[in-house]
């Protein structure tokens, strides 16, 4: 069955007006939007070009920073690139998806490639890697970048290696010694011991792991060996890419601390967690500079980020710059999960990809390995570790096995689902729905957050037939319409996704919860690490129902069961960190739908970001 995707018309990149020859048969293919063939005839007119073949690389490169590349490999350009509109939908390229009017992209006039880096050399446009700025690219070797981003990967890579070879701040390494000895009692800690120690010792320091494998915990006892050195308490900024993520690493590190010996706790005193954005702080009248930057640093000894693999290149120079020189930076995060919406990859640049050959900063990463938190011989934990090593037939044959807890839905990539086939997930979806709607109406605050934990449907993509908006439609249609709407359209037992940050309300981007019935009064209901956070309806920031949610909002969370709409094999969403960002949402299980070809497709995968961060730490010199 082909898929009509007549609707997706209105999310078509828009149609350049000024677009003629090369750029304009890019554009009118859906390769490029009309902004980059904008960008490209400005940059153009400004630098005296008019060489079509260079304006299309720039175009390609300003596209590239849109969907979190750095950088643009003008040899496999003609491979690589999907038509913009096709991706965010989940569309294969050609395949009679696009608009009727839409060439084929394969079709498309691509320069040849030789020739391509010929002439784009011989620009005014292209500086090289020893130009001084001026040019608004740079090419160095076959590979473009925007000034503005190669200048902050160059920064972003000298910064860390003068970290990681400058002498470590000063210590009482008796007394570090022995605290840590205190803090990390067991031989199994071993891991978490040398994290700490490594973050006592040195400028930059890297937390890597995946989920529950101690990493706040580490922090918390980390803090607390500091404290315990002599001298002042030192100043420690924690800070997280997201308001969201902020409550909850706030939360966790004061439960790690309550856990310590109540001297050690003491020491250490309250902690507050921010976004990086407040941690920088804003500047009046801009929006892209912070009130520290390297003129004016932050008075912290110790800054910490938590989640780091949501990053983009451009904040992780922010940091870089406002750090002072001699305070510690330790940078804390899981590089398997999915990358920053913006462009960059750093935290996965920093740790150095597998196969890629070992980073300069190796001596500075401590990856923790062991999970904590659930059994890590359980089912979930192997799938995730399974598909994080991309063995794609263990994926599958885990899946497959009939483990407590893994199911595998396996559906063709090029149908549209029928219900039959999602019986078990209506059947989850329905049962928590009910509970949660019988808990709210009940005023049971905690049984109606507890359901909305229960389980989450997570897409890949937003659109097309395996996107969140269709399927919260579909799962609006299973709970049935809600019999008491009220006039702003909430129900009591509504599960809510907030979708924009209001620090007054202390709602963040990604928060979920539930309206619910308090006294007649309908509140909505956000779990926090004590009581719960009741907000009235009419103080809300803009919210949208939670039937589904995508991958990539769903980092940071955690639920009991997760069923994932895989995407279709041709999507380019369907990458390894889609499948095990979504897996390790899951405490106790995890319900994949898709195709088999779909999930090989996926663990084969690795995310496509381009980036020079990786090269530059590893390169030797
Ligand atoms: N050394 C340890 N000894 C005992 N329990 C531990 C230790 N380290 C971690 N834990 C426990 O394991 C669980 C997971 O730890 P923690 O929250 O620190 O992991 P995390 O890597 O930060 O997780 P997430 O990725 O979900 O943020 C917690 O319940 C914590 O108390």
């Amino acid at each position: 069955m082909t898929v009509d995707v007549g609707a997706l018309g209105a999310y078509l990149p828009e149609r350049a007006r000024h677009a003629t020859g090369v750029l304009g048969q890019f554009n009118a293919a859906g390769v490029l939007a009309a902004a980059d063939v904008h960008v490209a005839q400005t940059l153009g007119r400004l630098g005296g070009e008019t060489d079509e073949a260079v304006l299309l690389a720039a175009a390609l490169t300003v596209r590239g920073t849109r969907s979190g590349s750095v950088v643009l490999d003008l040899a496999s350009a003609a491979e690589t690139i999907v038509p913009e509109a096709l991706e965010a939908a989940g569309f294969e390229a050609g395949g009679g998806n696009a608009d009727a009017d839409a060439p084929d992209p394969a079709a498309l006039p691509w320069p040849e490639p030789a020739e391509w880096i010929a002439r784009c050399a011989a620009s005014p446009l292209c500086g090289g890697e020893d130009d001084p700025a001026g040019p608004p690219l740079r090419l160095v070797g076959g590979s473009m970048w925007l000034d503005r981003y190669f200048g902050q990967e160059r920064f972003v890579a000298a910064a860390l290696l003068e970290r990681a070879t400058a002498a470590g701040p000063p210590v009482d390494s008796v007394r570090l010694a022995t605290a840590l000895d205190r803090l990390f009692p067991a031989a199994e800690d071993a891991d978490q011991r040398a994290a700490a120690a490594s973050a006592a010792l040195s400028l930059l320091t890297v937390v890597a792991g995946g989920p529950g494998t101690g990493k706040t915990t580490t922090v918390a006892r980390l803090l607390a060996a500091l404290a315990d050195q002599p001298g002042p308490r030192p100043r420690v900024a924690l800070a997280t890419p997201t308001g969201k993520a902020a409550v909850r690493l706030e939360e966790a590190v004061r439960a790690a601390l309550a856990q310590l010996d109540p001297a050690d706790a003491e020491r250490v005193g309250d902690v507050s967690a921010s976004t990086i954005h407040r941690l920088l702080g804003s500047r009046p009248g801009t929006r892209s500079r912070f009130a520290h930057d390297r003129e004016n640093r932050l008075p912290h000894d110790v800054v910490i980020l938590d989640e780091t693999s949501m990053v983009s290149l451009t904040l992780m120079a922010r940091v870089l710059e406002a750090v002072r020189p001699t305070a510690r930076l330790i940078l804390v995060g899981d590089p398997d999960q999915l990358a920053s919406v913006e462009a960059g990859a750093v935290l996965g640049d920093i740790v150095g990809r597998s196969g890629a050959g070992p980073s300069r900063l190796a001596p500075h990463v401590v990856t923790l390995q062991r999970s904590r938190r659930f059994a890590d011989a359980g089912p979930i934990a192997r799938l995730a570790a399974a598909v994080r090593d991309g063995r794609g037939e263990e994926v599958l044959a885990l899946l497959r096995s009939g483990e407590p807890g893994l199911e595998f839905v396996e559906v063709a990539d090029d149908v549209l689902i029928a219900d039959d086939a999602v019986a078990g997930l209506r059947a989850d979806v329905v049962a928590a729905g009910t509970d949660m709607e019988a808990a709210a109406r009940a005023g049971d605050v905690t049984g109606a957050l507890d359901a909305l934990e229960r389980h989450r449907l997570l897409c890949a993509h937003h659109l097309g037939p395996r996107g969140v908006r269709l399927w919260t439609d579909r799962v609006a249609g299973w709970l049935g319409a809600p019999t008491a709407f009220r006039a702003d359209r909430r129900y009591v037992g509504e599960p809510l996704l907030v979708t924009a940050n209001d620090r007054d309300a202390k709602l963040f981007n990604g928060d979920t919860g539930v309206v619910v019935d308090c006294d007649g009064e309908p509140m909505a209901a956000f779990r926090r690490g004590g009581a719960p956070q009741l907000v009235p309806l009419g103080r809300l920031p803009e919210v949208r129902p939670v039937h589904a949610m995508t991958v990539h909002k769903s980092q940071g969370s955690e639920f009991v069961a997760v069923t994932l709409m895989l995407p279709s094999a041709a999507s380019p969403l369907a990458t390894r960190q889609t499948l095990y960002t979504a897996i390790t949402r899951a405490a106790a299980g995890v319900r994949v739908i898709g195709s088999e070809d779909a999930v090989l497709r996926s663990v084969g995968r690795p995310a496509a970001r381009a980036s020079g961060l990786g090269e530059r730490l590893r390169a030797s010199g």
